[in-house]
């Protein structure tokens, strides 16, 4: 089931953000999704959480289209914003209740335990939300992506300012998380695609450059990382 997406498009006025892309994901593996700043990853990914409409094409989540099955999308889907937005005057647990009452869950306080153990935040979770680092901040995001044990995890970027002691940590739970799940995975660290992610597809001005395996990339430019690839295929000459 998992992510198909068909010629999607997303203009903003006059500007193309997402230029007719196509591609699946599938579940149980990890995608890396990569571009330079202005790509239109965020974009795409707000089209498939439904947070925005897309100006053409189609999207869908679990086999439910985004632009007439929303809620269904929503109840399927997990997903950590760029931005984190989080309520920083509630307690760790406090705002864990609220969100799992949004999704109407049951036995939500075993729920609650699950996720705060499985995001590390067992020592934090009876701080208020503003006073965590930013790292802990980091880990109740994905614990609020993941509390209703979603098939579908959209994570922007989801290890932007962490330490490298808290990266590890986070990469560990993201990659345990996609031996069962469909996951989708912005970032600007090739280090953390080449240790995460099964697939690649890196977008550059709105369009699609590159959709293959990690390997299969690899072996295509005839490179050993990452990086030499991404350059040469989004580099403005
Ligand atoms: N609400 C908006 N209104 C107008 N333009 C927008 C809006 N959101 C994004 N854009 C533009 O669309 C393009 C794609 O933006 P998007 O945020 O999807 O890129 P991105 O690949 O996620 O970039 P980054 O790596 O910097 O987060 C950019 O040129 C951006 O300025």
């Amino acid at each position: 089931m998992g992510i198909s997406v068909q010629l999607l498009s997303k203009t903003y006025g006059s500007q193309k953000a997402v230029d007719q892309i196509s591609f699946e994901a599938t579940e149980g593996k990890i995608l890396g999704f990569l571009g330079p700043n202005g790509a239109g990853k965020s974009t795409t990914m707000k089209i498939l959480t439904c947070f925005l409409p897309q100006t053409s094409g189609k999207a869908f989540v679990c086999g439910f289209d985004t632009s007439n099955d929303s809620l269904q999308v929503r109840k399927n889907i997990g997903y950590l914003p760029e931005s984190n937005p989080l309520y920083h005057d509630m307690y760790v647990k406090e705002f864990l209740y609220f969100v799992g009452n949004t999704y109407h869950l049951q036995n939500l306080k075993t729920k609650v335990e699950q996720v705060i153990l499985a995001t590390g935040l067992e020592k934090e979770q009876h701080k208020k939300i503003g006073q965590l680092s930013k790292g802990y901040k980091q880990r109740v995001g994905l614990a609020q992506a993941i509390i209703h044990d979603p098939k579908v995890l959209i994570l922007d970027e989801p290890t932007s300012g962490l330490d490298p002691n808290q990266l590890i940590e986070i990469r560990k739970l993201i990659k345990e998380l996609g031996k069962t799940k469909t996951v989708i995975l912005s970032t600007h660290i090739m280090q953390e695609v080449e240790a995460i992610c099964d697939e690649v597809i890196i977008i550059n001005k709105g369009k699609i450059v590159a959709n293959n395996t990690l390997q299969g990339l690899l072996e295509e430019h005839q490179e050993k990382s990452l990086e030499p690839i991404f350059v040469k295929l989004t580099r403005d000459v």
